[in-house]
């Protein structure tokens, strides 16, 4: 017998990827289970399934940075109760110190749905009742078609896990002036945050200023350094200026869509702008401005 599951749930991480650097991604989660019936008819609780199953992800990936530990690109230089890592990426670098819950470090060379999925199953199933012998994880995106970017970020000012410096989504855009929607500016902004670090202007240093500058010789003229304190510990992180944005505000959704809403006004200051910005799948803010406001 098997169950299925489809949608469980999202996962909003950021990975390692040798080509492109630092990917914001959101993956939607198929599970089917197979195995023998249990004592009640079942093969196990829908309830219980979604419980678990979330609740493993969230902790083990959910909202981290993950690393393909045995890609060339990477070096881990320390994990203790931080963990110092780089990477160089073919279009970007980077240098992170953060706290040992910000990240996912999995035994593989390379990032590839099918390959993360295969490490998730072997972690599930462990946590499966015995008459559950088997466990297919699917990972899917939604549909292509629409306007997307990757971006990878990090909430100061969020007490849970999106304080953490790097993780992201795979978020479409879409842009409305004077009500008819725009799909050349939402073709730009997808290419602009294609595969973008969004950095508050708050949080920026010195890179030469960061813990780890002067043992990987980083200076100001390659990268951007950000820096900051919350509840989970400190964040450090350099990252190549080729693939970073400086944004005037905080990175929530609501202050991304007002940010590209007031980008958008200087191009267009006589029209009515309608940004809808999304933080990954099926949720994000809109904002609308116009020349009176
Ligand atoms: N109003 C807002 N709320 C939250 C924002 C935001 O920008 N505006 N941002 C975040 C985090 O950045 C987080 O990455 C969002 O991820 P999400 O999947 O929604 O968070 P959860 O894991 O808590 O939700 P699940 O349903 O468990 O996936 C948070 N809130």
């Amino acid at each position: 017998m098997r169950l299925f599951v489809d949608g469980l749930t999202v996962i909003d991480s950021t990975f390692l990827c040798a080509q492109r650097g630092m990917l914001g991604e959101s993956w939607i989660v198929d599970v089917e289970l197979a195995g023998e019936l249990n004592d009640e008819g079942m093969l196990f609780d829908f309830s219980h399934v979604k419980k678990t199953i979330k609740h493993a992800l969230d902790a083990t990936v959910d909202h981290k940075l993950i690393v393909p530990e045995q890609a060339a690109e990477t070096i881990i230089v320390s994990s203790d109760n931080d963990i110092l890592l780089s990477f160089k990426a073919a279009k970007s670098e980077l240098v992170i110190q953060s706290p040992l819950s910000a990240f996912a470090i999995l035994p593989l060379a390379q990032i590839t749905d099918s390959a993360f999925a295969r490490y998730l199953e072997v972690m599930l199933l462990k946590l499966l009742p015995d008459n559950v012998t088997g466990i297919t994880v699917h990972l899917r995106h939604e549909a292509e078609g629409p306007a997307f970017y990757h971006y990878t970020h990090g909430l100061k000012k969020h007490d849970g896990n999106c304080q953490r410096i790097a993780h992201g989504h795979r978020s479409r855009i879409g842009i409305w002036l004077d009500g008819e929607k725009r799909a050349d500016l939402e073709s730009n902004w997808a290419s602009r945050w294609q595969d973008i670090y969004l950095g508050s202007a708050d949080d920026e240093v010195s890179v030469e200023t960061l813990p780890f500058s002067a043992q990987f010789g980083l200076t100001d003229a390659s990268f951007y350094g950000f820096q900051y304190s919350a509840s989970q510990g400190n964040y450090y992180l350099a990252v190549s200026k080729s693939a970073t944005e400086i944004v005037d505000c905080d990175t929530t959704v609501e202050c991304l869509a007002d940010y590209i809403a007031r980008q958008l006004s200087c191009d267009y200051p006589e029209q009515l702008i309608k940004v809808r910005a999304y933080e990954g799948v099926e949720k994000g803010a809109i904002c609308e401005i116009s020349a009176s406001s």
